[in-house]
């Protein structure tokens, strides 16, 4: 039976690092950008953990890591050109992580619904889960631009549960990042993290409520945060 959508539990996913690998297209369109303006490029280490507040942020952290300071108009210019190579190349390396697909089958069959709350841009954001063949999974998909605040204020997080038609109280957070979990603390909801996405410091160190190293492991730690999210 169809559950209301008011009373359905909400898994509220971060996308990179979370749901999908995307740092190889992330880092490769950073170097793109770099090179072209007559900078070397980062190892791909190194720039796998300036992921996490968005692509402006990461042309940024790019630059700065070369020592340049560029001006906010000229960040807007790379920003841009950044969205373009980045678009016409979404999905070339860019993977879900294992077992996305059958906990999303797992919670689906006990009446979850799911949204995503991410520092992404919404318009790559939906580009790339309809690449991976899961967008229509998502009752809603909102980035960094589609709210007048993103994560890490927890209005993020609210809204996006609001415009999935959810409900705060029966709805958790996964994420990768300190972002995520700042995010998922200033909204008063609780949050798992996984372990194998973008982060310069391991995430037990933000003190998530649950900490998962695979997709497999993430009905058990739902079902570990309470009688509320029991999921069968
Ligand atoms: O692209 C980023 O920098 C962050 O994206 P995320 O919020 O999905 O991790
Ligand atoms: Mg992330």
């Amino acid at each position: 039976m169809q559950q209301d959508p008011q009373t359905q539990p909400l898994l509220v996913f971060d996308l990179d690092g979370t749901l999908a690998d995307t740092a190889g297209d992330l880092v490769s369109t950073l170097n793109a950008i770099l090179e072209r303006e007559g900078l070397s490029g980062i190892a791909f280490d190194e720039a796998r953990a300036m992921v996490g507040a968005g692509a402006r942020a990461l042309v940024q952290r790019g630059l700065a890591a070369h020592g340049v300071n560029a001006s906010e108009a000229r960040l807007d210019e790379l920003f841009a050109e950044f969205l373009a190579h980045y678009e016409a190349h979404i999905a070339d390396a860019t993977v879900l992580y294992p077992g996305v697909a059958e906990a999303l089958n797992r919670f689906e069959g006990a009446g979850w619904g799911f949204a995503v709350c991410t520092n992404k841009i919404e318009y790559p954001s939906v580009l790339l889960l309809t690449a991976l063949g899961v967008a229509e999974r998502f009752r809603a998909i909102c980035g960094k631009d589609t709210f007048a605040v993103s994560k890490p204020d927890g209005e993020a997080l609210l809204q996006t549960i609001a415009r999935a038609g959810g409900d705060r109280r029966r709805a958790i957070m996964v994420g990768d990042s300190k972002t995520d979990i700042d995010t998922a603390r200033n909204a008063n909801i609780p949050v798992v993290a996984v372990d194998f996405g973008y982060t310069d410091k391991p995430v037990s160190t933000f003190k998530p409520d649950r900490i998962i190293s695979h997709f497999d492991e993430l009905w058990d730690a739902v079902e570990g945060l309470g009688e509320v999210f029991r999921v069968a």
